[in-house]
């Protein structure tokens, strides 16, 4: 399994938000977590990137592990380098997120922060990581201009490079396509069905539609307590 998740209970102070949790996700696939506005799927898949913080009254106990490159890695561990660890389990927001710079350095910033500097090998891995998000085609003419000018679903399919410029082995999506038109929606489920191929893709989505077009395994989260329902 890529991830596994067992035994997990994770607290807002005294408010149980995930209740002895259990979850396996198969490499090289799409899992729909799904579920009740408000319920912590957000919260579950914060977890594998330890997006959630202590200071802000959280605390999780049980067992979270994803493998890397084969090893397992503890996810609540203390010790964990957590820059390293969002670069091989990234993550895209529900809202798309331009940063005020040109297309090329709104893909290429995270491998700037990597260490990543030889101009070619940074050329090489923005246009494959735009090329995955389905973007390359319409933007390689117009690398310098500033992102904001691009529409809104090309802005998703923008933050989808830079989750994947550092190339992750786990893409978390947390509902990336709420907040677009039907087209939009469509080329990025297309460029999802493509990338599991090389990435464990683990989606959060409030749509039905979309998670039985999408999803090879499907959880749904109620009440604290994680189902498998596919
Ligand atoms: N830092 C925090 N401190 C306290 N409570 C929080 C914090 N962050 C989130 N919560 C609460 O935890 C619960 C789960 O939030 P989460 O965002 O994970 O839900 P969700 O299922 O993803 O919701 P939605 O579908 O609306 O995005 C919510 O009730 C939220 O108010």
């Amino acid at each position: 399994m890529k991830i596994t998740l067992n035994d997990l209970t994770f607290r807002y102070d005294t408010r149980t938000i995930l209740n002895a949790v259990a979850m396996e996700v198969p490499e090289g696939s799409l899992t729909a977590i799904t579920g009740p506005s408000g319920e912590g799927k957000s919260t579950l898949l914060s977890v594998i990137n330890r997006l959630w913080r202590p200071d802000e009254g959280a605390r999780v106990t049980g067992f979270a592990t994803a493998r890397f490159n084969g090893e397992s890695t503890d996810l609540l561990s203390p010790h964990l380098d957590l820059p390293s660890l969002r670069r091989k389990a990234a993550m895209v927001f529900q809202a798309p997120t331009p940063l005020p710079f040109s297309i090329y350095k709104n893909v290429s910033l995270p491998l700037t922060f990597a260490g990543i500097k030889k101009k070619d090998e940074v050329n090489l891995r923005v246009e494959r990581a735009l090329s995955r998000s389905g973007l390359w085609s319409e933007v390689k003419e117009r690398l310098d201009e500033p992102a904001t000018q691009l529409s809104g679903g090309q802005q998703q399919r923008l933050a989808m490079a830079r989750a994947l410029v550092t190339e992750p082995e786990i893409l978390l999506l947390d509902e990336p396509t709420s907040s677009l038109d039907t087209t939009s929606r469509d080329r990025i489920e297309t460029q999802l069905m493509e990338l599991k191929k090389s990435c464990t893709l683990l989606l959060v989505s409030h749509s039905a539609s979309q998670v039985a077009r999408l999803a090879d395994r499907v959880y749904q989260l109620r009440d604290g307590r994680l189902e498998r329902t596919l």
